[in-house]
């Protein structure tokens, strides 16, 4: 495609989202590209390979193919390699290759199918599934990380040094990192370590349905300095509308705004609110209970962002994918509200129920507690969180989940004065 035609279309992209800022440098870089420079296209990495990695690497991998003028369509996948058995009741099984367990990321090759993390949903041929983090990131210019969010900073450490200078990210990842130090978002880890910088994106997307292309919502906040390592002029301009034609799907609709804070603190904290409303269920106490624990939750989430974030945005918890419908959504049919349920039904600890049901998919809600409340005691305010306060005590053993009206009523007040 000439690359005329390339800036034209990522114009019509831009033309499709709401732009809430001026974006000047598109329109430099559009005049760029129609001077005739020669063109590049984007090379995107997915690192990780999970349940959400799969789905993620299936929509990336969709678009690269479709805007090939703007990305070249090879998506490399990197997997945190393991030994997997594929069942013999697998349709693609074959005794003579499979009849002992192979390295996962050969039989995501060679079926298109991640067969542990999602299993039954076919992938695109141009993922490649990558053991090497260090080759699956090598001229990578659009990072996404996607992997459980305790696995982040050591991952970070692997590549630092190995990536391009210029290269820009979006960090997947729901949860906070927590250090004496105090709070950082994902996207800051991975920007500070890496010396890039990394957006967000979090939203009502629990990633089977997702990757069945059953209709959701998305957002993605992207909102650089002008300090960056300058994206060489020969590729498309990394900009919303870039990152729209990356992960806009029919059946995946992105919104994008400028709340890189909010958007991550939403997928974060609604993890904790989402094993509180597991716990109503698994007492059987019905849907007032479950309603109570989300309304409350929505707002401790906006009051944890506005006191701690001088950038977060009250509006993104309460009308974005990922505030109150990512709520709503985990607390309807996520891991964290499952397992929290099958604990208090079994009265077994929910690690046990964890390491059981989910086949080595990763809880982030009981890690994502504890860390919220040691931040939150540092301080002197956990009894100002009374919901998220409860759910960690709970989940340490010392307080009970029949005892969480009068620990929600005992808390201070809940309401902050929006922005
Ligand atoms: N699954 C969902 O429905 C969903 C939806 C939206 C967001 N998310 C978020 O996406 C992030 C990734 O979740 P996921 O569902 O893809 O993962 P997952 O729960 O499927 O976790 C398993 C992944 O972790 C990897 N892993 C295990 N040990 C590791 C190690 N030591 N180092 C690195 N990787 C290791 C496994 O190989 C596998 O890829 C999480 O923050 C999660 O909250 C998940
Ligand atoms: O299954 P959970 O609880 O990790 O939640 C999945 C997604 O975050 C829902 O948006």
């Amino acid at each position: 495609m000439s690359t005329s035609r390339a800036a034209a279309r990522l114009s019509r992209v831009a033309g499709h989202i709401h732009i809430t800022s001026p974006i000047q440098n598109q329109t430099r870089r559009m005049s760029a590209v129609t001077n005739g420079r020669p063109q590049r296209r984007h090379k995107v990495a997915i690192i990780g390979s999970g349940n959400w990695g799969s789905a993620i690497a299936k929509i990336l991998a969709e678009n690269t193919t479709a805007n090939s003028d703007l990305f070249e369509p090879e998506v490399r996948m990197w997997v945190f390699e393991e030994d997997y058995q594929l069942p013999s009741d697998h349709a693609a099984y074959d005794p003579s290759r499979h009849s002992h367990p192979t390295k996962l990321s050969a039989l995501i090759n060679e079926l298109h199918e991640n067969v542990k993390y999602l299993p039954g949903i076919p992938l695109p041929p141009n993922i490649v599934a990558d053991p090497s983090i260090l080759s699956a990131v090598k001229d990578a210019s659009l990072l996404i990380f996607n992997v459980p969010h305790q696995f982040v900073s050591k991952i970070c450490d692997q590549i630092d040094g190995k990536i391009l200078p210029y290269a820009r990210a979006i960090s997947c990842i729901k949860g906070v990192d927590v250090s004496p130090a105090g709070i950082s978002l994902f996207s800051d880890v991975i920007g500070r370590k890496l010396s890039i910088y990394c957006g967000a994106l979090s939203g009502a997307n629990i990633a089977n349905e997702v990757a069945q292309e059953k209709f959701c919502e998305t957002t993605i906040a992207y909102d650089p300095p002008g300090t960056l390592t300058p994206v060489p002029e020969e590729f498309p301009v990394v900009n919303h509308a870039l990152w729209k034609a990356l992960f806009h799907r029919p059946y995946f609709h992105v919104s994008m705004i400028h709340d890189v804070a909010g958007t991550s603190l939403g997928g974060a904290l609604k993890n904790v609110i989402a094993i509180g409303a597991g716990f109503m269920d698994g007492m059987g106490w019905g849907d007032n209970a479950k309603a109570a624990i989300m309304r409350i939750g929505i707002l401790e989430m906006r009051k944890f962002g506005l006191m701690f974030f001088d950038t977060c945005r009250s509006e993104t918890f309460t009308e974005q994918s990922c505030g109150v419908a990512d709520l709503i959504t985990s607390c309807a049919g996520g891991r964290n509200h499952r397992c929290a349920k099958l604990s208090v039904e079994q009265g077994r600890p929910i690690e046990e129920i964890e390491r059981e049901v989910l086949n080595g998919q990763k809880l982030q809600g009981t890690l994502t507690a504890k860390e919220v409340y040691e931040f939150l005691s540092a301080r002197g305010k956990a009894e100002e969180f009374p919901l998220m306060t409860a759910v960690h005590r709970i989940l340490i053993g010392e307080e009970k989940v029949e005892d969480i009206p009068k620990l929600l009523h005992s808390g201070g007040g809940l309401l902050p004065s929006p922005k």
